[in-house]
């Protein structure tokens, strides 16, 4: 503590960046001048994520989940001192704060930006509550936006990989509309948690480019008036109305710090608060991972895969390509995974033997850390299994949250560790077949780079580097979004040109970290080979059981 207090006395100026994940916000205290992270601290979300009731015992319906915005404020609260106090640094020296979120998460507020959940009439209503990105409950309205678009050949559409996820801006806002059109008539803006944020912490509400390309069909204008009023009448205006809003592109200064967010975080009023932005987006210029052909994958609770091109391709079924959407004067695309770290947890917590549990109690490692070393000793293909990754829904490159996750092959002899490592590689799977899509539109992925919490299992990293037959790259910090957002802050404040020369000074790499292996990248082509014919066999409507059992799974809790 006494060396790093020494290297940082006087006035060597310092950045803070939050990240805002699903469960929790994390403050990380970093030096401009190189990216040393100083201090660091969690603030878990008291509410967590609302996916079975509401905070007063109401039961939510299936393929919900909500989050209460308070949360994210305590998290200003409670993380920002308590990062500045580990780092043992004077906050006079923080010269500026960038924030990054999950996206695509919604908060319905009203002018001055406060949350409708927070009004006496609405609190009881799901409807008010933040909906959080793997909210899944808009499909419906998703499907109607696709078919429409695709008829009417919007051109906006391929822009999205011709399909647009029920996880965005639109389809959220036309279940909003349309199941509770009273909670839509109350709120003002319908608006990004990454922008709420920011609103909080300059008190100015500024659309950040990323989550309006991405999330918001913004592509040099919205979708028209004509169309929305094809969908529903009464959405005609949604853009209008909720939506439109002045845009800040990524890494400029949304405002000054208030004296309220002052007071909550313990930095000086007047510094620097940067535009939002995604937590994915924030973390290729932390990893440097910003040239055409990188892709960076960002592996936690889901999956997302940002890269950057020179070039404007169609990618079906990839979320997203916006300019600047990632690094000003580049192409950003986006695809991801709905569930991966998900999918292990859900497996963890309701299909794994107590004794496994206790075991990994008893030496003092988590059942994950057990199941991986059991697995790590099977040759590919022991287990004869194959899985589908889609226990979250398919949001690249299938964009279809009435999917269901499928496992083949399990006989009385399959035991915990055989299923667990199933699923691991098909997680794999699920990035190759993202991967190939890319390369398929004519522009090729040549390495990865990954950032997460994942990265902790070495057997899941060298999966993914046979089954991609990349070379793996790792960031150099172990908070990549927090850290990206501290570069973001850095810009906003001056004291970097762009995120260009931020990235070069304070991000890192560690290059070829797990490399494929020939034979391993051999027999996974073969399982590979099963999984897409699995894939496309369930995905691509040749068996339509997945959605029939959704939809009988609905009628069944007579909805
Ligand atoms: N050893 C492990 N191997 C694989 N997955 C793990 C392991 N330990 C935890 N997980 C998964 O990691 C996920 C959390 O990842 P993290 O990056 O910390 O979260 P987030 O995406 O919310 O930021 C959880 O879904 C959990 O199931
Ligand atoms: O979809 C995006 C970004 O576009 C993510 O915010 C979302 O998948 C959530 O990410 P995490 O799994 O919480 O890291």
């Amino acid at each position: 503590m006494l060396a790093i207090t020494l290297l940082t006395m006087a006035s060597d100026p310092l950045v803070v960046g939050v990240d805002f994940g699903t469960l929790s916000g994390r403050a990380v205290v970093v030096r401009v001048r190189d990216g040393l992270e100083l201090g660091t601290a969690v603030h878990d979300y008291r509410h967590g994520v609302l996916d079975r009731a509401l905070p007063d015992g109401r039961p939510l319906p299936p393929d919900w989940a909500l989050q209460v915005p308070q949360d994210y404020v305590d998290v200003l609260r409670h993380a920002v001192p308590a990062a500045l106090a580990d780092a043992g640094v004077d906050p006079a020296d923080v010269i500026g704060i960038g924030t990054d979120f999950t996206a695509c998460t919604m908060v319905p507020v009203k002018s001055d930006g406060t949350p409708l959940n927070e009004l006496p009439e609405f609190a009881d209503n799901p409807h008010a509550y933040v909906k959080l990105w793997k909210h899944h409950a808009a499909q419906p309205q998703a499907d109607r936006i696709n078919h429409l678009a695709a008829q009417r050949g919007e051109g906006w559409l391929p822009r999205y990989g011709g399909l647009i996820s029920s996880e965005w801006e639109f389809a959220k806002g036309l279940q909003l509309l349309e199941e509770a059109p009273e909670v839509y008539a109350a709120m003002d803006h319908w608006v990004e948690a990454a922008d709420w944020i920011v609103w909080q912490l300059a008190g100015t509400y500024v659309r950040n480019a990323c989550t309006a390309g991405y999330k918001g069909i913004y592509q040099d204008g919205y979708p028209s008036a004509d169309f929305l009023s094809a969908l529903n009448p009464d959405f005609a205006d949604f853009v209008s109305d909720k939506l439109e809003h002045q845009l800040g592109q990524l890494g400029d200064r949304a405002g000054g710090l208030t004296e309220q967010a002052a007071g909550w975080t313990g930095l000086r009023p007047g510094i620097a608060v940067a535009v939002g932005n995604v937590d994915a987006h924030v973390t290729a210029p932390a990893a440097r991972a910003v040239e055409p052909g990188q892709m960076v994958a960002i592996m936690g609770t889901s999956t997302c895969h940002v890269m950057n091109a020179d070039v404007l391709a169609d990618v079906p079924g990839m979320c997203g390509v916006v300019d600047g959407g990632i690094v000003p004067g580049l192409w950003g695309y986006e695809s991801g995974q709905s569930g991966v770290g998900d999918i292990f947890a859900w497996f963890v917590e309701h299909n794994v033997p107590p004794e496994y549990h206790e075991q990994a109690k008893a030496r003092g490692i988590t059942v994950h850390e057990l199941l991986t070393e059991l697995a790590a000793q099977q040759r590919i293909g022991e287990h004869g299994l194959i899985a589908l990754d889609w226990h979250s829904g398919n949001r690249s490159v299938l964009v279809d949250h009435e999917l269901s996750g499928v496992i083949v092959g399990q006989t009385l002899a399959t035991r915990a560790e055989d299923t667990y490592r199933a699923l691991l590689e098909a997680t794999a799977y699920g990035t190759r077949v993202v991967v190939d899509s890319y390369t398929d539109a004519g522009i090729p992925v040549t390495e990865l780079v990954i950032a997460g919490g994942l990265l902790r299992n070495p057997l899941l990293m060298q999966i993914y580097a046979d089954v991609t037959n990349l070379p793996l790259s790792v960031i150099g910090s172990e908070q990549g979004p927090a850290l990206g957002s501290a570069m973001h802050a850095a810009v906003a404040a001056d004291a970097y040109a762009d995120i260009h020369a931020a990235a070069q000074a304070m991000g890192s790499v560690k290059r070829g970290v797990y490399l494929p292996i020939p034979a391993n990248v051999e027999a996974y082509e073969r399982m590979f080979v099963e999984y897409q014919e699995l894939h496309d066999y369930f995905g691509r409507g040749a068996n339509e059981v997945m959605h029939r059992l959704k939809a009988r799974r609905r009628a069944a809790k007579g909805e």
